[in-house]
C-alpha cells in the first residue's frame, strides 16, 4: 500500500483535504452521479489536493461505487472514505478504498454531551471504548486512519483530550476536530487547538486537522485561526458547498493563505490557477450557482465598475486588486476564438483554460463550438467552459436531444415540436403548454413518460449581451431522490430541453440502480 509524499520536514505545509464529494454532496439537492464525481475528482487531483474524501461507502451503492471508482482513477492524491464507528461501515469503506494508491479510512464518533446522550444514547465510557475499538479495527485494515470527534467544538475538554489520546494510541494518524454545527469563533477555536497541542501527550504522532461549517459565516476564519494555532490539515469544499450553510470554502482559505503569506506563512500544494475551472465545474454539476459577489470565484470578484476604482486600476492594478485574476485561473486570453478558428486553436484554447478532454469529448465539444460561433459574435472563455462542461455532463446519456421547433408569442397556442434519440432511435412529439418552456417539457413527457416532479428550473446567462449562452439547471424529484440536469446553448429553450433530458437520463440511472426493471425508455 502506498502513500502520497508530503514534505513532512516543512512544518508550515498545510494539507488540503477536499470533501466536496462527501460533505459537499450532503447539501440538499446537490447529489452527483458517478461520471460527475469522477470529473470533479480529476480536477481536484490536477489542482494538487492532498486528500479527496470521495464519499461514505456504507450510505448507498452509489456512494460505494463512487469511492471505488475514484480509488481506481486517482494516483497522485490520497482517497478517503467515511465510516461510522462500526465494523460494518469500516469494512465497507475499506472494500471501496482498496484499489487506491493511497487509501485513508476516516472514522468518526460524536463526543459532545448532547450528541452522546440524545443521538447515540451512549455513556461517555462506552463512547471512549468505541473510539479505541473502531480506530484499532480500521488501523488493522489500513495504515492511514483519520479519526473525528463529531461535534468536537461542543465537547468537554478533558473528555476530548482523553478520546484523542486513545485514538492516536489505537493508530490514528490524523485527528480532525469538526465544528459540526458551525458554532465556534476564531479566538475560541484557536485556543482549543492550542489546548490540544499542549495537553494531549501523544499529539506529536498525528496531524491535527479542522473541519469547519459555515453556520455563522466563520468557517474560513475559524480554519485560518486553527492553522495559526498549530493545525496542519484543513477540510474544505469547492464553492463552500456542504451540509446546511456549507463548509469552509477551499478557494477562499487557499487564496487567503497565499495572498497573506506575510502574516500567515503557510503553504499548500494547490495550483490556484485551477480554482476557477473547479468552481465552474462544481456549480454546473450541482446546479448551485455561485453568488456574483462571492470571494475569489464570484462573477464580480475581479470586476471594477466605479470610476475612481477604474481610474486606479488603469494606473496600477494593485490599487484595487490584492490578487491577480490570473492567479485563480481567470486568464486574459491570448487566443481569440471565433467562427474561423480550427481544431488546433480550439485544443490550444482548452489547454490555456486548463481543460483536458478525451478524443470523443473533444470532437463533440468542437462541433458545438463551431455551431456557437456561427450564432454568437464574440466567444468568451466562459462560453467555452460552459460548452465543455455541458459536453462532460451528458457524455453517457441514453436519451439525446436532436432538435426543437417552437411556436410562441402573444397569439395562439404555444407549441413545441421535439425530436430526441432514445437508445439510438429517433422519436418525435408535438405538445402545447403555458408558454414555450412548459410546451417543451410537455413534449419531453410525451416521449418519455415519467412521474418525476420538477423542483427547480433555473436559467443563468454565461456572459453579457442578448446573444449570451444560457445555462439551465433542471432539478427533478422522484420518490425522495433528486437529480440535477444541465444544459447550455445560445438558445434558452434548447438549453432548457437539454437540461430536462439530462435530468431524466440521470433519474433513469438512479432508478436502474435501485430497481433494475423500472426503466421506461
Ligand atoms: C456530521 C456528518 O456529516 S456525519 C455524515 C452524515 N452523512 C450521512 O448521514 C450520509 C447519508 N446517510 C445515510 O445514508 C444513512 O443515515 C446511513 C446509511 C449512514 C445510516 O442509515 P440507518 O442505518 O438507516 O440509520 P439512521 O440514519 O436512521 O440513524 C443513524 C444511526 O447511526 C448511529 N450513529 C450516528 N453516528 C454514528 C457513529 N459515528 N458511529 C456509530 N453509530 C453512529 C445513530 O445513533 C443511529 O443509530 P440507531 O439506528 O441505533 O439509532
Ligand atoms: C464526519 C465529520 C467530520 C463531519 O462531517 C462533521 O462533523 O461535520
Amino acid at each position: 500500500m502506498g502513500s502520497i509524499q508530503i514534505d513532512e520536514k516543512d512544518s508550515n505545509r498545510v494539507i488540503i483535504f477536499d470533501t466536496t464529494l462527501r460533505d459537499g454532496e450532503q447539501s440538499p439537492g446537490c447529489s452527483m452521479n458517478l461520471d460527475e464525481k469522477l470529473a470533479v475528482a480529476s480536477v481536484l487531483e490536477e489542482m494538487g489536493v492532498d486528500v479527496i474524501e470521495a464519499g461514505f461507502p456504507v450510505a448507498s451503492i452509489g456512494d460505494f461505487e463512487a469511492v471505488n471508482a475514484i480509488s481506481k482513477q486517482v494516483s497522485n492524491t490520497t482517497v478517503a472514505g467515511l465510516a461510522r464507528a462500526t465494523p460494518k461501515d469500516i469494512d465497507r469503506a475499506w472494500e471501496a478504498l482498496k484499489p487506491a494508491v493511497s487509501p485513508r479510512i476516516h472514522t468518526f464518533l460524536s463526543t459532545s454531551p448532547l450528541h452522546m446522550k440524545y443521538k447515540l444514547q451512549m455513556e461517555p465510557e462506552e463512547v471512549y471504548d468505541a473510539v479505541v475499538e473502531s480506530v484499532g479495527y480500521a488501523r488493522n485494515l489500513c495504515d492511514n486512519v483519520e479519526w473525528s470527534p463529531e461535534d468536537g467544538t461542543r465537547t468537554d475538554h478533558d473528555f476530548l483530550c482523553r478520546c484523542i489520546e486513545g485514538a492516536i494510541k489505537a493508530g490514528a494518524r490524523t485527528i480532525n476536530i469538526p465544528d459540526t454545527v458551525g458554532y465556534t469563533v476564531p479566538e475560541e477555536f484557536a485556543e482549543m487547538i492550542r489546548m490540544l497541542m499542549n495537553r494531549v501527550p501523544n499529539i506529536d504522532q498525528a496531524v491535527l486537522s479542522v473541519h469547519c461549517h459555515n453556520d455563522l459565516g466563520l468557517a474560513v476564519s475559524n480554519s485560518l485561526a486553527a492553522v495559526k494555532a498549530g493545525a496542519r490539515q484543513i477540510e474544505c469544499t469547492i464553492n463552500g458547498i456542504g451540509e446546511r450553510a456549507g463548509n469552509c470554502a477551499m478557494e477562499e482559505v487557499v487564496m487567503a493563505l497565499r495572498t497573506r503569506n506575510d502574516v500567515m506563512p503557510y503553504s499548500t500544494g494547490i495550483d490556484t490557477t485551477k480554482i476557477t475551472r473547479a468552481s465552474h465545474l462544481v456549480s454546473t454539476i450541482t446546479g448551485f450557482s455561485v453568488q456574483p459577489n462571492k470571494a475569489i470565484v464570484g462573477k464580480n470578484a475581479f470586476a471594477h465598475e466605479s470610476g475612481i476604482h477604474q481610474d486606479g486600476m488603469l494606473k496600477n492594478a494593485q490599487t484595487y486588486e490584492i490578487m491577480t485574476p490570473e492567479s485563480v485561473g481567470l486568464n486574459r486570453s491570448t487566443l481569440v476564438m471565433g467562427k474561423h478558428s480550427g481544431k488546433h486553436a480550439f485544443k490550444s484554447k482548452l489547454a490555456e483554460l486548463g481543460i483536458e478532454l478525451e478524443e470523443n469529448q473533444l470532437k463533440d465539444a468542437f462541433v458545438r463550438f463551431k455551431d456557437l460561433a456561427d450564432h454568437k459574435k464574440e466567444i468568451f472563455d466562459e462560453d467555452i467552459i460552459a460548452l465543455v462542461d455541458d459536453a462532460v455532463v451528458r457524455h453517457n446519456d441514453h436519451i439525446r436531444f436532436v432538435s426543437l421547433g417552437i411556436q410562441c408569442g402573444s397569439e395562439g397556442p404555444q407549441t413545441a415540436e421535439l425530436e430526441v434519440e432514445i437508445g439510438g432511435e429517433r422519436q418525435k412529439a408535438k405538445a402545447e403548454g403555458n408558454g414555450p418552456v412548459d410546451a417543451t417539457f410537455a413534449a419531453i413527457r410525451e416521449l418519455v413518460p415519467h412521474e418525476a416532479e420538477l423542483q427547480l428550473y433555473q436559467v443563468h446567462a454565461v456572459t453579457g449581451g442578448t446573444d449570451a449562452q444560457a445555462e439551465v439547471t433542471v432539478r427533478l424529484e422522484e420518490n425522495g431522490k433528486t437529480v440535477n440536469g444541465q444544459g447550455a446553448d445560445y438558445d434558452t429553450l434548447v438549453a432548457s430541453a437539454r437540461a430536462y433530458i439530462n435530468a431524466l437520463n440521470k433519474m433513469m440511472v438512479k432508478r436502474q440502480k435501485t430497481e433494475p426493471t423500472a426503466m421506461t425508455a
